[in-house]
Parts: C-alpha cells; structure tokens; sequence
C-alpha cells in the first residue's frame, strides 16, 4: 500500500468478515479506508495500513465527507446485524440497521457520484429451501426479519442500479467460518452464538458443552446442515468482484458457499479430532427460524468471477478457527 493506493470503502470493516477484508485489501496493494461504529466490531481488529473512522454509515453528513475526502471507485458494505433469532424477537433493529442504513449510504454514494457497491446478502433470502443445492434462481421467501431486511436491499439496489447507474454485486454468504491462517484475526461476537466457535469455546475449556439445537431434523442424522465457506475464501470472492466491477460489470447476485453440506453432528466430530478433546454434548430444541438443510450451488460464481474456495476442508475450517480460539485464550 502507498500513498496512492486506490481506496475502498469498507462498511464494517471492523467486525469479523470485514477485518479479514481490510486485511486483504492491504496486502493486494489497496488503501482500505474502514467506517465502523464499533456497535459490534472492535477497533484494534483494523490492521495497520488501513484508514479507520468510527461512525454511522447511515450518518449522511460524516459518509458524504469521507467519500469526498477519499473518492473511493467502490464501497464494501459488512455492516449489519446479522443474527437469524435475534431478528425474530427485535425486528425494529434488523430492519433500521440494515434496510434503512443501508438506502441512506446508497443515497449518499449517488450523492457523491461513487457507482460500484459490494454487498453482503445472505442464505437466509432463500427460507425453507425447496431445492438443495440452492442456486440464485430458487425463491426467495425468507422466514426471518433477517433475511428479510437482506432481500430488501437487493431489491433496492436492482432499483438503483436501473435508475441512477449504480452498479452492485451481491454476494450471498452460506455460513461464514474460520479465522486468519496465521492465527491472528478471527471471529469475536459478544454473546457467540454461532456453532464452531461455540463448540471451540467447549474445547478450550471456557463452556462445559455444546447444544445441539434440533436432532429430530429431517436429515441424515437428525441435525441441522449447513455448507461451511471459510472468511478467506469469501474475502476473495469480494476482492474478484471489485475487478469485476471496475471492468465494468452489470448489477448480479452470486451464491458463496462450497456446496458441501455438514451437519451439526459432522461439524462437533470435526472439531473432536481437530482438537483431540471429547467435547461434550447436550440435546436442546430446535431454535426458531433455522432451516433443515442450506447448502449452496455456487457454480455462478466459480464461472463468472473465477472463484475458487481455497479452503474448502471442514477440519481445516476449524483448525484455522482453533488457532485462534486457542490465541484468544491466552489474551
Ligand atoms: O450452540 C449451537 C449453535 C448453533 N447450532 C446449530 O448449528 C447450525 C449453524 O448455526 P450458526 O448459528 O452457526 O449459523 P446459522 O446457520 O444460524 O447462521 C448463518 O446463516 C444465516 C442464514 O441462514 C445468517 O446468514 C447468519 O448470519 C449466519 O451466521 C444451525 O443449525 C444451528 O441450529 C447448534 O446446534 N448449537
């Protein structure tokens, strides 16, 4: 990165997909500029090289500034809440923070004359599949707030980009997983609520056991299957479609996962070799708004980005996130 490094915008650039991002950009030789509140992300997640700035991406006058100021070709956005049962009980949040925060930054980047928008969707746009593996094309009926608020944006950004030249690409995350490989940055929510790093947090001692949320699923062995896509893999798929959209490309959506679906069951047997710990476990209910099966076809996106995963590997997935359970521990 010099001085002249082209900009980029990254919304969220402080929380868990994003600081992996930033990362990225920086050593491709981009100038990440991050824009984060630090509601859920953590400042010193920012690595060195980037520009950072805390605030609102829906705080029209700072975002209007800091375009002007850095005049970057194209705007990341991670910004967002993005927990399924959160969403059912506190909709208000999920459609303010990430709806209506997220039409106020579109408005201010057409404001300011930036046309080229990354966005983070989901395979919660989707509901109930009624097909596996899930293409672009299968209906999006989400049974959550949630995947709501995500479908509504792509719906505005189609909009925009028809009426005012605004071009997107949007990239639907399977479930995002693992950390740096060299085990320095990785996956920090308070509370956790997201599977591998729960059932890491068993191993490293900080849980007494991990709950299985639902065995009397209709799959193979009664849990819930999820496809697995590692942050580095999705990080890539964002950097190629930057190129892409600085070559012009039209408004498109692409599904990310490996099209590889492991159930809770696989993912806790995983992490009991990875680790070599017993990692008990404990039967609860199914949770509210979690579908059976989410496993992706993602063959748009190998053909018309040229991406591919890397690290598609469960164990490797988990290891990645072992190291960095185990360097957390020890902070
Ligand atoms: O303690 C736990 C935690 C999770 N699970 C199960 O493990 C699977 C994965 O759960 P995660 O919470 O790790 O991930 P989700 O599939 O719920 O969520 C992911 O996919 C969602 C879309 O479906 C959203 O995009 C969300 O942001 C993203 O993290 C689910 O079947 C869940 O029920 C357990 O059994 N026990």
């Amino acid at each position: 990165m010099t001085q002249h490094s082209p900009s980029v915008v990254v919304a969220g650039g402080a929380g868990y997909i994003g600081s992996h991002m930033v990362r990225m950009l920086r050593d491709q030789g981009w100038h990440p500029v991050v824009v984060d509140n630090l509601a859920t992300g953590h400042g010193d997640s920012v690595v060195d090289g980037a520009t950072f700035r805390q605030g609102d991406i829906g705080d029209a006058e700072f975002m209007g500034a800091l375009l002007r100021e850095f005049t970057p070709p194209c705007v990341m956005h991670f910004a967002a809440a993005s927990l399924v049962g959160e969403s059912m009980v506190a909709p208000a949040k999920y459609w303010r923070n990430n709806l209506v925060q997220t039409l106020t930054l579109l408005d201010t980047m057409v404001a300011c004359g930036v046309q080229q928008f990354i966005f983070s969707s989901t395979a919660a746009v989707y509901g109930n599949p009624v097909e596996v593996p899930i293409t672009e094309q299968h209906p999006q009926q989400p049974i959550n707030p949630y995947g709501q608020s995500k479908l509504a944006v792509e719906r505005a950004l189609a909009d925009y980009s028809q009426a005012y030249g605004l071009r997107s690409i949007t990239l639907r995350y399977f479930n995002a997983a693992g950390a740096h490989p060299d085990g320095t940055l990785g996956e920090r929510h308070e509370p956790e609520t997201h599977l591998i790093p729960l059932v890491l947090q068993v191993a490293s001692g900080r849980r007494p056991f991990i709950s299985r949320f639902g065995s009397d699923f209709p799959t193979p062995d009664g849990s819930c299957i999820r496809d697995y896509i590692h942050v580095q893999d999705l990080c890539t798929a964002h950097l190629l479609a930057l190129e892409k959209l600085a070559r012009g490309a039209a408004t498109t959506v692409y599904n990310l996962g490996n099209g590889n679906g492991h159930s809770v069951n696989e993912v806790i047997e995983a992490a009991r070799r990875v680790t070599g710990h017993p990692i008990p476990l404990r039967d609860d209910p199914r949770r509210a708004g979690d579908p059976p099966v989410l496993v992706a076809d993602a063959s748009r996106a190998r053909a018309q980005l040229g991406w591919v995963p890397q690290h598609p590997d469960i164990e490797t997935i988990i290891a990645h996130a072992w190291q960095w359970e185990q360097r957390a521990l020890r902070a």
